[in-house]
């Protein structure tokens, strides 16, 4: 079953939350046929199914904290799996937080051949997600937990990027720009990976 994923077209896509990154996955995802998972939404998914593990998940993010590596770990391959026959690469969004979180993926599923590094201020990603918590009904996007995440964020990111940079991996994208400008940047980095 995992073999049909070996060799898979990986991509991290990585940058605080708000930054955009969920915007240009879905843009990629119309234009190239890429598989977009989302550590979050897969997390959201098993928080709304009610299961006994969806209650712990549901308790350690309204707190702004990691939930688990191998839960996660898990969750992405699984979902990978399930697309393997119809997915052009895959985008895995808000994964690694963490280096270890990398290496473990790319033990169990294989390497990435680029990071997207969406990059914005933390007072724009305060801004959006400030926003988008008046629609969203997500717990998480409350002023509180947003900083308490941006902080986490930081702490737990910069290593990430420093380890993917030494492998070349790495195209930071300014996300300060308007979507499409920013994804014109993106269709960039993902046109060199054919
Ligand atoms: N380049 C951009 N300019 C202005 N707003 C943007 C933007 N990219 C995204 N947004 C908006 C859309 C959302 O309401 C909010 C957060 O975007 P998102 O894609 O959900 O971020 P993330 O998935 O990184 O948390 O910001
Ligand atoms: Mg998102």
């Amino acid at each position: 079953m995992a073999d049909k994923i070996k060799d898979a077209k990986i991509v991290f896509v990585v940058g605080g939350p708000g930054s955009g990154k969920g915007t240009q996955c879905e843009k990629i995802v119309a234009k190239y046929g890429y598989t977009h998972l989302s550590s979050g939404d897969l997390l959201r998914a098993e928080v709304a199914s009610g299961s006994d593990r969806g209650k712990q998940l549901q308790a350690i993010m309204q707190k702004g904290e990691l939930v688990p590596l191998d839960t996660v770990l898990d969750m992405i391959k699984d979902a990978m799996i399930a697309k393997a026959d119809v997915s052009k690469g895959y985008l895995i969004d808000g994964y690694p937080r963490e280096v270890k979180q990398g290496e473990e993926l790319e033990k169990k599923i294989g390497a990435p051949a680029l990071l997207l590094y969406v990059d914005a201020k933390g007072e724009t990603m305060v801004k959006r997600l400030v926003k988008r918590g008046e629609t969203s009904g997500r717990a998480e996007d409350n002023e509180e937990t947003i900083k308490k995440r941006l902080d986490l964020y930081y702490k737990a990111t910069e290593p990430v990027i420093a380890y993917y940079e030494k492998r070349g991996i790495v195209r930071k994208i300014n996300s300060e720009l308007p979507v499409d400008e920013v994804f014109a940047i993106v269709e960039k980095a993902i046109d060199e990976l054919k």
